[in-house]
């Protein structure tokens, strides 16, 4: 069992020094189960809180990867943290968080990139809830970066019989796939909730991924980035699983509890709840139009009940199923 402090896993510490460490940052339901996956591969890992006893200097002295899994609201903090640290500019700093920064509307990627623009950084992205891989579940997921090298070495630190690690070098459509559907989830746990059937469910979800894509693009992401596992995989896992947070949000929502209430109940954070708001900004400032993720806005808002916004979505315009078809 990890605890909620960093902890030297497995390996006895006089062999630390012929093994690569790697720190995981942050010790909640993502960094802990990041951290057990690093130490089933063998390596010696760190896990580091806030609230634990051991000083971040020490918790990543000497570590080869340095990866943040801590929720949006506790990226700036850890990045200025990490900062006032020096750290070797061969460390590779890998990001698993799946949000948009309320303020600047970028992602984690970013923020990081602008803080040590000499460091590689990697995305960490997929179709991951962290409960089955805990219970040793098979999964796949993607290590996503402009420094291919560094990429290799975050697949090698943490792939293991149980986690399939791919690499690509989207890192930017990588994050968003995950972050953008946690905003979808929350419109299939309300589909759930009402019990619109999987015709409904099947529709939404298909829709909902074109959403995906114009946002991402215009942030300068590759659309096949986001049929692969980081995009459809993701949508596909957080939509269809209770075990979501975000998908749990939508459910309690369709129950006609307030976010409040619902928020009060929820074990660990539902980023989709932030991001929506980002993502609304972000939408209008460019003009794209999503409107599924409009009307999870208007419900997160108290704007309008689960059942107005189904009948808002059925009631749209009729147009052509994609973009350009009749164009020629
Ligand atoms: N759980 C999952 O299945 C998956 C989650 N993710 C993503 O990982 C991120 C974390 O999720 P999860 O672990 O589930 O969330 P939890 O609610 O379980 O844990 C919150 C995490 O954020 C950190 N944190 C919160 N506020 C601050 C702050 N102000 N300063 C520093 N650290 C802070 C906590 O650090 P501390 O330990 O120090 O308290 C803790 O690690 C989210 O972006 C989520 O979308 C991605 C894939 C799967
Ligand atoms: O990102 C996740 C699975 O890939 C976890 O989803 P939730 O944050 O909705 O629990």
């Amino acid at each position: 069992m990890i605890n909620t402090q960093s902890q030297q896993h497995n390996l006895a510490s006089n062999t630390e020094t012929s093994q690569k460490i790697t720190t995981v940052i942050g010790a909640g339901a993502w960094g802990s189960t990041l951290a057990t996956v690093a130490e089933r591969s063998d390596h010696h890992v760190r896990l580091w809180s806030r609230y634990g006893e051991e000083s971040l200097e020490s918790a990543i002295q000497d570590a080869e990867i340095i990866l943040s899994a801590v929720s949006m609201k506790g990226v700036q903090s850890v990045i200025d943290r990490v900062k006032s640290i020096h750290i070797p500019e061969n460390t590779i700093i890998v990001t698993a968080t799946k949000g948009l920064d309320p303020e600047t509307t970028h992602t984690p990627s970013r923020m990081w990139k602008e803080a040590f623009p000499s460091h590689p950084v990697v995305v960490l992205s997929g179709p991951n809830l962290a409960k089955e891989i805990q219970n040793n579940l098979p999964a796949a997921t993607v290590m996503a970066s402009e420094d291919e090298a560094a990429a290799e070495a975050a697949q090698e630190m943490f792939a293991c019989e149980t986690f399939r690690v791919y690499i690509n070098n989207d890192p930017i459509g990588t994050e968003l796939g995950g972050t953008l559907k946690n905003v979808v989830a929350i419109a299939a746990g309300i589909c759930d909730g009402l019990k619109l059937g999987t015709n409904a469910k099947a529709g939404l979800l298909t829709r909902a991924l074109p959403e995906m894509i114009r946002i991402g693009t215009s942030l300068g992401a590759s659309s096949e980035t986001f049929f692969g596992l980081s995009g459809l995989g993701d949508l596909l896992a957080t939509c269809d699983s209770p075990l979501s947070r975000n998908y749990q949000v939508g459910y309690g929502l369709a129950q006609g509890k307030t976010l409040e209430e619902v928020l009060n109940d929820l074990e660990g954070t539902a980023e989709g709840v932030n991001t929506t708001k980002v993502l609304v900004r972000l939408a209008r400032q460019e003009q794209i139009p999503i409107p599924i993720s409009g009307q999870v806005y208007r419900l997160l808002k108290g704007k309008s009940t689960p059942e107005q916004a189904v009948q808002a979505l059925m009631a749209r315009e009729l147009k052509a199923e994609f973009d350009d078809i009749f164009d020629d």
